[in-house]
Order: structure tokens, then sequence, then C-alpha cells
């Protein structure tokens, strides 16, 4: 899929991948995020990837349930759920050109394109097609990833740790700009969450009363997380009742300026490495073409075309000795040669000749080549 770096004069805007745990509210969180922008009259473009969802309570602009049946696909591929759906997810990525065609037309009047994903994390997560669909729609648009967590579901050391640790490989997969979305807030609020990404002492103490096996391993684990801290922003909201939205819209703005200045020139600078990789295959190619275009050439000198070909070099182009003596034998035959029997014979032996010296002239352009 092509991963050109779209054109920066025209409008991009950004575009707010939505992942988290099953469970985690991302549905609920993208209505809420909708209803929000259409009050602040910002209707967002929405994209479905989740073909397993029951009923979205919002209208998506492209649903992948319109393109693949997930169910069709695990009776025909003879699939449980989560092949169905990824296999799903895989034949929608082969038209994820077309799906970019239409946002491209609609992306100029847009502010914001939501796209959830399947409530299966790891599908969109550390699938090829989730690979596909992020690196496709960041080369063209300010892309980040909204990580949605159950806040009350994490208020634990140890799910904290996990649930960090899960947000940190994604990070690191995908690299585009990352907000971390402690949901449910209207439950248990994120304050917890906060102290523990800021203040290190606070979580070490927090894993003290943590007498498990685990307690030691998470104590270095929180070393490696705090410096995945510093590349984060965090925001807590309720999709319930809409607390935190301005905050949330606040820190895509802020994705934006870090795609621009951090993501952007990387991929730019990924993508001329490549421009100047393939120029200098290209190039490589073409001193190789010429090079047994030389040869060719040197080649017919030696032995194809003309009188001079017919006196006869060996592989090395010196002369031949048994060459001569042939010549002076085939000159001879020509004075000789009143008789048809002779002249069938000549040519025959020409023809031969020719043979023998086109084999010869491939076996040097076969060992030159080899060196
Ligand atoms: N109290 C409270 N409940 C919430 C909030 N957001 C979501 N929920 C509830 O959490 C449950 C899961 O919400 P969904 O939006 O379906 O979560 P999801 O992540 O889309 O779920 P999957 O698609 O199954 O992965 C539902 O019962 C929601 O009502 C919130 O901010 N506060």
């Amino acid at each position: 899929m092509s991963t050109s770096a779209a054109p920066t004069d025209e409008k991009r805007p950004p575009v707010i991948l939505c992942i988290g745990m099953a469970g985690s509210g991302k549905t609920t969180f993208m209505q809420r995020l909708n209803a929000h922008l259409h009050a602040k009259k910002q209707p967002p473009y929405i994209l479905n990837l989740d073909p397993a969802v029951g009923a979205l309570p919002f209208q998506a602009n492209i649903d992948i349930r319109d393109t693949v049946n997930y169910k069709e696909v695990m009776k025909q591929y003879n699939l449980g759920p989560n092949g169905g759906i990824l296999t799903a997810l895989n034949l929608f990525t082969t038209k994820f050109d077309q799906v970019l065609g239409f946002v491209e037309k609609r992306a100029p009047s847009l502010d914001y394109i939501l796209v959830d994903t399947p409530g299966q994390i790891e599908i969109f997560t550390w699938s090829a097609s989730g690979s596909i669909i992020t690196d496709t729609l960041a080369a063209s648009y300010p892309t980040m990833i909204a990580y949605i967590i159950d806040t009350p579901r994490t208020a634990a050391p140890a799910t904290f740790m996990s649930n960090m640790l899960y947000a940190c490989s994604i990070l690191y997969k995908t690299k585009v700009p990352f907000i971390l979305v402690f949901n449910k807030t209207d439950v248990t609020p994120h304050d917890f969450a906060v102290e523990w990404m800021t203040d290190f002492e606070a979580f070490q103490e927090a894993l003290q009363k943590d007498k498990s096996y685990m307690s030691s391993l998470m104590n270095s684990m929180s070393l490696v997380l705090d410096e995945f801290y510093a590349h984060l922003k965090v925001v807590g909201v309720s999709a319930v009742t809409g607390a935190g939205m301005d905050d949330f819209l606040k820190a895509v703005d802020e994705a934006v300026v870090e795609y621009d200045t951090e993501y952007k020139p990387e991929l730019e600078r990924v993508l001329e490495e490549r421009r100047k990789k393939q120029e200098a295959e290209k190039e490589e190619q073409m001193a190789r073409l010429m090079k047994d275009m030389a040869m060719e050439e040197k080649g017919r000198d030696i032995g194809l075309g003309g009188r001079a070909s017919r006196r006869g070099l060996d592989d090395e182009g010196n002369e031949d000795e048994d060459d001569e003596e042939e010549e002076e034998r085939d000159y001879r035959d020509e004075d000789d040669s009143d008789d048809d029997d002779m002249e069938a014979y000549r040519i025959e032996e020409e023809e031969r000749r020719e043979r023998a010296e086109a084999e010869s002239l491939k076996r040097y352009v076969a060992g030159q080549r080899r060196q």
C-alpha cells in the first residue's frame, strides 16, 4: 500500500484511532465525542472498523459491515469469531485505498476523523491490517491513538502496570502520537493514575502494599515506564456524563503539533531514505546492464560479426593458431570448391564454427558476469 506523504497545503483533519480493551468504553466514548463535536458544529467523519459490533449508537460514514459480513467469513473459511473478525479486517484492508479516496474527497471540509476499532484490541494492534491502516492514514493525516482505559478496573497497581505496558507496546509499534484516555471517571476519578505516572515514589509506595511475587518484577518495570510516560498525553473523561471532552480535544491539538514536529519529519526521512535506496538500486541495475552490453559488444568483436572474427580468437581474445590453420584449409577448400559436395561441406563447417564461436562467446559473458 502506498505511504507517500500527502501535500501539506490542503486542510488535513486529525485522525483519532480509538483503541482499548474490550469493555473499556470505546464505542460509548466515540458516541459522546460525536455528540460533543456535533454540538460544536464540527461534525466528524466516522469510520467503523469493528465488523462484530451489534448496533452502533452513531452513524458511521464508512462501515466495515457494509463491505464484509464477518459471520459469512467465519462460515466460508471455517473460522472462529476472532479469526472471522481478523479475516474480515484483512479483506477490508485490501480495499483501503478506495476508503482513503472517499476520505480525501471530504477531508477539506472536515475538522476530525474518528475511527472505531474491533473490541478485541490485538486484532487491530497486532495485525498486519492494523499496521497498514494506521500507516496509510498517518502518511496523509495527523494521526493519533486514543487509548481508552477502564479507570475503575485499573486502580490496582498490578492491573495499572499491565495496562501501561500494553499501551507502551502499542506506542512503540505504531509510533504515532498517543493520548491515554482514562474513561469512566464518573465512577473512579483518574487522579491516582496521574499521581502514579508523575511521582515515581508514590507508585513505588503503592507497589509495596502488593506482597505477591510480581512486586519485584513490577518494581523494575516501573523504571522502564518512566521514560514511556514522558511521551504521553493524559486526560480523564466520562463517556457517560461527557466530562473531560474539551480536555480531550486540547490533547488532540497537542498531538497534531507532535505529529507535525516529530512524526512527519521522521516519516519524510524514511520516505527519502527509501527513495534514495530505490534510486541507488536502479543505478546499480543500469550499470550492470551497461557492463553486459559492453561485453556483448566485445563478444561480437570476438566471435559473431565480420571477417576479423572469422580469423578466430580464443576465450581471452587472442588469435588462435589452430584457427589460422583452419582458415588456410578453408581458403584451399574455397579454391578447389567446384563441386556441390564441397560447397555443402563448407557451409556446414561455417555453421559449425559459428555455433562454436557463439558458444564460446556465451561462456565468456557468463564468466564476466560471475566476476
Ligand atoms: N459509568 C460509566 N460507564 C461507561 C462509560 N463508558 C462506557 N461505559 C459502559 O461500559 C460498558 C462498555 O462500553 P462500550 O462502549 O460498549 O465499550 P467498548 O470498549 O466499545 O466495548 P467492546 O466493543 O465490547 O470492546 C457499557 O456498559 C457502557 O455503558 C463511562 O464513562 N462511565
